[in-house]
């Protein structure tokens, strides 16, 4: 267990950024404060530990950098730092001033296990303002393929070296300092397309008022851009303040999203610890073709490959990374609130376009009471009035059938009414039992056999009076259907709520529809009449009310297809990132074990806040595997147009999501069942 529970096993890895109070000019000492700092982070477990730019020797010690007995004790200090580090597995990226071909260059060290695995130069030197580094170093921009001496040692030298762990899939170093991140095309970019999944900046970066936004802009660019992990170290305490000051920030990024960031002007050393996800960074550059494309045109340039081995930890040491229990839904409340509102516009406006397309004059649309309809024949009432059509061109059919409670009958009444749309019941029950007994089944003459056939015949009905009530009233069927019950397969297929002639819901996962439909109960611009009833709705059960309740209670959805909260936690990583069923239990594990930890959404409900273990997550992903990829793209390959409106993904043939609709679910559940315990 212990073994599953290890991050590097599911293809994270842990990266830290360190700042280290530096006495200006003394070697001796700054190693002892770095060491101090590596014995920290290796033993938490870190593959990747980052110090500040010419920490070794101090930034800002201008011309002191030219003297010799400086220069000579920065080399010995660093045979030191090659000695100790045969004690850690982690890779150091240290900064330090280093004599070369008659030059002094200002070089990040990149030290392991006992070992300078390479030095990489500056490229790009600042030389404006408040900098004057050209007085002392020389660029390191176009120097490839050397071999520098340290000591005893003879170590690559140069922009061209890539750092990759053998033994940990996706772990790619590539290193920049400070002001290579401040130029158009940062060293970092052609490093990331050579195939570096972390990029480590080294930096020594004064402060000024509101530079923090501007480096935190720059970084969170730089890793969404070229699809890396970014780690930016800061020179902080102790470095000198003749002119200027530091704050000695530290932040780990990854594809455009902080991970980890110190608060800033320490008293001391500092550091953050973020686990990165290499799979993630790996699977979004295999998905966008164009990042493959851009390194393609970029190819030119030879790339020196230097491999070491990790022996990453193999126990459990936590995952320190936030994972969101809900990966469709922000916890955060404005950002969910802005979500809410884009998702709700994205709805509105395109089935406003559909309907002015189709030149039909009415929507035509099935109220059960339940969530997905009701949020349908919010958005079909608002493009009612985006289109100036008054709300009677809205025609809203409740139909209840053999398991119809009266709750929800109420529910979609006092809906109709409270939305002022074309209100209408419809008894299907005696067309259904028509049907029955016309095709024999038992329940046609009343007997309690309530399988899949007398489900679908309900469904299928409703569907058939939709379509022929649209023929009528030259109208277009509304589809209620959400992304979560595609991802199942939980719909009537064809003559079913399967078919529409537009859904609104296609792309809206069961989890975020919850929180939609609160933040439209809360908006001003609801009525307190539609506001008190979408309040009730989004508080019950969730049933496709398709067998009488007498015989088992309320047929209860996710008794039979799982949680909502968790089948949709698979969805989200299966369809963007591809991740294997084993890593996605993981992730599942860290989010939902302990109900205290971490955020919910906010105006999640305190009863729902419940937890999940190890056991229910593979039991639900089994579920899951089975009926995503083994069962129910049939359904999906046939399904009508709907806006896509999630980043998570849509599940449409002709959007993100294409898949054979006879495949099977085998090498999935061949890996949850060998790798989850
Ligand atoms: N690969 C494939 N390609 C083409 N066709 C395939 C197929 N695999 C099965 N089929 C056919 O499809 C049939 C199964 O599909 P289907 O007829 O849809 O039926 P099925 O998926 O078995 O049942 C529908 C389920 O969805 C639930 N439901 C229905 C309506 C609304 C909601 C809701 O909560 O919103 C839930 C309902 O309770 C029931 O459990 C098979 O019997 C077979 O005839
Ligand atoms: N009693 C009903 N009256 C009218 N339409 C219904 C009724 N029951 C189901 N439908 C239609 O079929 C769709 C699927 O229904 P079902 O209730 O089985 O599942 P659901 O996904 O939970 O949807 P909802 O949350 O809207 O109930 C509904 O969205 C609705 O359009
Ligand atoms: N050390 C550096 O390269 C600092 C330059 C960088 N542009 C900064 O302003 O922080």
């Amino acid at each position: 267990m212990a073994e599953f529970r290890n991050l590097y096993r599911h293809g994270f890895a842990r990266l830290a950024a360190c700042t280290v109070p530096v006495r200006l000019a003394d070697p001796q000492a700054n190693l002892a404060r770095i060491i101090e700092m590596a014995v920290v982070c290796d033993g938490r477990g870190a593959a990747i530990v980052t110090f500040p730019e010419l920490c070794l020797s101090g930034y800002a010690i201008e011309d002191l950098h030219m003297q010799d007995a400086l220069l000579d004790a920065v080399e010995e200090q660093l045979t030191d730092l090659v000695e100790a580090s045969q004690a850690w597995r982690c890779v150091m990226v240290v900064g330090a001033p280093l004599r070369h071909a008659d030059r002094l260059f200002n070089t990040a060290v990149i030290v392991q296990r006992g070992r300078i695995l390479g030095v990489v130069p500056k490229s790009y030197l600042p030389n404006y303002r408040e900098f004057y580094e050209a007085r002392h170093f020389a660029p390191g921009i176009g120097r490839r393929g050397e071999t520098i001496r340290i000591g005893r040692h003879h170590v690559p030298f140069g922009t061209d070296l890539l750092f990759e762990a053998e033994d940990l899939r996706g772990l790619t170093l590539g290193v920049e300092i400070c002001e290579d991140l401040w130029v158009p095309q940062p060293p970092g970019t052609a490093l990331a397309l050579a195939g570096a999944t972390i990029i480590a900046n080294p930096s020594a970066s004064n402060i000024t008022i509101g530079k923090s936004e501007d480096r935190d802009l720059l970084c969170r660019s730089q890793s969404a851009r070229a699809l890396c992990a970014y780690v930016y170290a800061a020179a902080g305490v102790g470095e000198s303040t003749t002119d200027v000051a530091w704050d000695g920030q530290v932040s780990i990024y990854e594809a455009g999203r902080l991970l980890a960031q110190s608060t800033r002007f320490p008293e001391g050393a500092d550091y953050v610890l973020a686990d990165v996800d290499l799979d993630l960074l790996r699977q979004e550059r295999m998905r966008m073709g164009s990042f493959g494309a851009c390194a393609d045109a970029n190819a030119k340039m030879e790339w020196r490959r230097i491999a070491f081995t990790l022996t990453p930890p193999t126990e459990d040491i936590g995952l320190r990374r936030e994972i969101s229990r809900f990966p469709f839904v922000p916890s955060d409340d404005r950002r969910l609130a802005q979500d809410c509102y884009e998702a709700w516009t994205i709805q509105v406006s395109a089935l406003t376009q559909r309907m002015r397309a189709s030149g039909a004059s009415r929507m035509v649309i099935g109220v059960s009471g339940g969530l997905d309809s009701s949020l349908a024949v919010v958005v079909a009432a608002r493009v009612a009035d985006e289109l100036g059509w008054g709300r009677d061109h809205v025609e809203a059919y409740t139909m209840p059938g053999f398991a119809t409670g009266g709750e929800s009958l109420g529910y979609a009444h006092a809906l109709m009414n409270a939305l002022g749309v074309s209100a209408h019941e419809l008894d299907i029950r005696p067309t259904a039992t028509q049907m029955l007994r016309t095709i024999g089944h038992p329940a046609g003459d009343g007997a309690p056999v309530y399988d899949i056939t007398f489900e679908n015949i309900q469904a299928g009905l409703r569907t058939d009076f939709l379509f022929r009530i649209a023929n009528q009233k030259d109208g277009l069927v509304i589809g209620t259907g959400d992304l979560s019950e595609l991802a199942l397969g939980w719909c009537t297929y064809g003559v079913g709520d399967q078919m529409s002639h537009y859904n609104v819901n296609a792309g809206m996962p069961k989890t975020l529809i919850q929180h939609l439909i609160r933040w439209l109960a809360r908006e001003p611009e609801t009525t307190a009449a539609v506001s008190e009833i979408l309040s009730k709705i989004v508080s019950a059960e969730i049933t496709p009310e398709l067998v009488p309740g007498d015989v088992k209670g309320v047929q209860s959805t996710e008794e039979k297809v799982g949680p909502y909260a968790l089948q949709d936690f698979n969805l989200f990583y299966t369809l963007r990132y591809g991740f294997a069923p084993s890593k996605i239990a993981f992730m599942a594990e860290v989010a939902w074990r302990d109900p205290a930890h971490g955020a919910w959404p906010a105006h999640f409900p305190a009863e729902r806040r419940i937890a999940y273990d190890l056991p229910q997550i593979r039991h639900w992903l089994e579920v899951f595997i089975r009926r995503f990829f083994g069962f129910s793209q049939f359904k999906r390959s046939a399904m009508p147009n709907g806006p896509k409106l999630s980043p998570g993904g849509s599940l449409s043939p002709r959007g993100d999501w294409r898949a054979p609709s006879d495949g099977n679910a085998e090498v999935w559940l061949e890996e949850l069942f060998r790798n989850v315990p």
